[in-house]
């Protein structure tokens, strides 16, 4: 028995998320929880001739609790989306209560469960998550994801373009750092197949990379920002922990961790002087099991981009702690 759960299913991204979760035959209980329309989009989905049976509540009575017990899964993309001329920092003050609250409820109902993290700014929602956990005594860093997919995914498709493959998922690209502007490192370089990209195309690519999330903000002009590509990433992402969790050997995913609590983490954090980073994660029946370096194989290009990247993730790990550490006056 397998029971997934969607926090903010009612959303851009959490609608089409169920959708594919529900229609996963890795999973038998879909449960969907929403501050709104959450009965409306599980009627709808409860229709579908597919394995999960589906349940959704709204906040009233016991809805979290009945939503997350005896959850397997947790994926979390409540809360609000950037428009034109936002970053994603600008979505803390909102969204860093919507995480801890939603997080103080797994530590209580459900503290076995994997959490993967979209909602942003992900960089610091995930030392959020945390520290809430840590402070529960229920945190166990083989289990928390931020949802780095759409980084990858989103190289994969422009790398795709510039060197004329016909399969964008024939390639695997490592993408590494955090989730936001130069926080986003992709390195090309450990690309499989190896690619090779015209000088002229390099920082053009990188930047798109690092910056696609702003390129589908601006197109939607108010209306927020990636709903249908995260919707697939992070369905990507959590059917690879399903498979896994199943036995599946050899998957290895970049993703958002707490590098101390992963096997071979503890040798990257000193390397790049944070805690938490995304890196290539070999996943298994427990979750993050081991974490690889992708630091070494790096060319002087890609080492300035890392720079950028530490310095950058710094100021966001520590606002993240620090909001749950000293929490804000109400
Ligand atoms: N990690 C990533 O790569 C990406 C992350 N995102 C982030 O995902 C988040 C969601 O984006 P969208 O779905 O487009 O936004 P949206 O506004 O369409 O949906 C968010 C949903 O969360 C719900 N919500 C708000 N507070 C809640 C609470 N306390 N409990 C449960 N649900 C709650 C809202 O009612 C709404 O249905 C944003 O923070 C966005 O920045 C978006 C794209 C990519
Ligand atoms: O750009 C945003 O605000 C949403 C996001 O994280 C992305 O599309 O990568």
């Amino acid at each position: 028995m397998v029971k997934a759960v969607v926090l903010g299913a009612s959303g851009g991204i959490g609608q089409p998320l169920s959708l594919l979760l529900k229609i996963c035959p890795l999973i038998d209980e879909l449960s969907l929880y929403d501050v709104v329309n959450t009965p409306g989009v599980t009627a709808d989905l409860a229709h579908i001739s597919s394995r999960a049976k589906t349940t959704g509540y709204l906040p009233n009575g016991d809805g979290l609790k009945l939503t997350l017990t005896g959850a397997d899964i947790v994926v979390i993309p409540a809360g609000i989306p950037r428009k034109p001329g936002m970053t994603r920092d600008d979505l803390f003050k909102i969204n860093a209560g919507i995480v801890r609250d939603l997080v103080t409820g797994i530590a209580e109902y459900c503290p076995k469960a994997f959490i993967l993290i979209i909602s942003n700014p992900v960089n610091s929602t995930v030392p959020i998550a945390a520290e809430v956990l840590k402070s529960k005594n229920v945190f166990d860093p083989k289990r928390l994801f931020g949802v780095t997919t759409l980084d990858v995914v989103r190289s994969e498709t422009f790398v795709a373009e510039i060197i004329g493959e016909s399969d964008p998922q024939t390639l695997k690209i490592p993408v590494v750092g955090g989730h936001s502007g130069e926080t986003i490192v992709p390195l090309l370089s450990q690309a499989k197949p190896s690619v090779q990209i015209p000088a002229d195309k390099l920082d053009a690519l990188v930047n798109r990379v690092q910056y696609g999330g702003d390129e589908v903000v601006k197109a939607k002009d108010g209306a927020g920002s990636a709903t249908l590509s995260m919707a697939y990433a992070g369905f990507r992402f959590a059917e690879k922990i399903l498979k896994a969790v199943r036995g599946e050997k050899g998957i290895i995913e970049p993703t958002y961790v707490y590098l101390p609590g992963v096997e071979g983490g503890a040798e990257i954090a000193k390397a790049t002087g944070v805690e938490y980073f995304s890196v290539p994660v070999e996943l298994g029946t427990n979750g993050a099991e081991k974490a690889y370096n992708p630091l070494t194989d790096t060319n002087d290009y890609e080492k300035k981009l890392l720079e950028a990247a530490m310095k950058g993730l710094k100021g966001n790990i520590e606002k993240g702690v620090d909001f749950i550490k000293n929490p804000p006056a109400k």
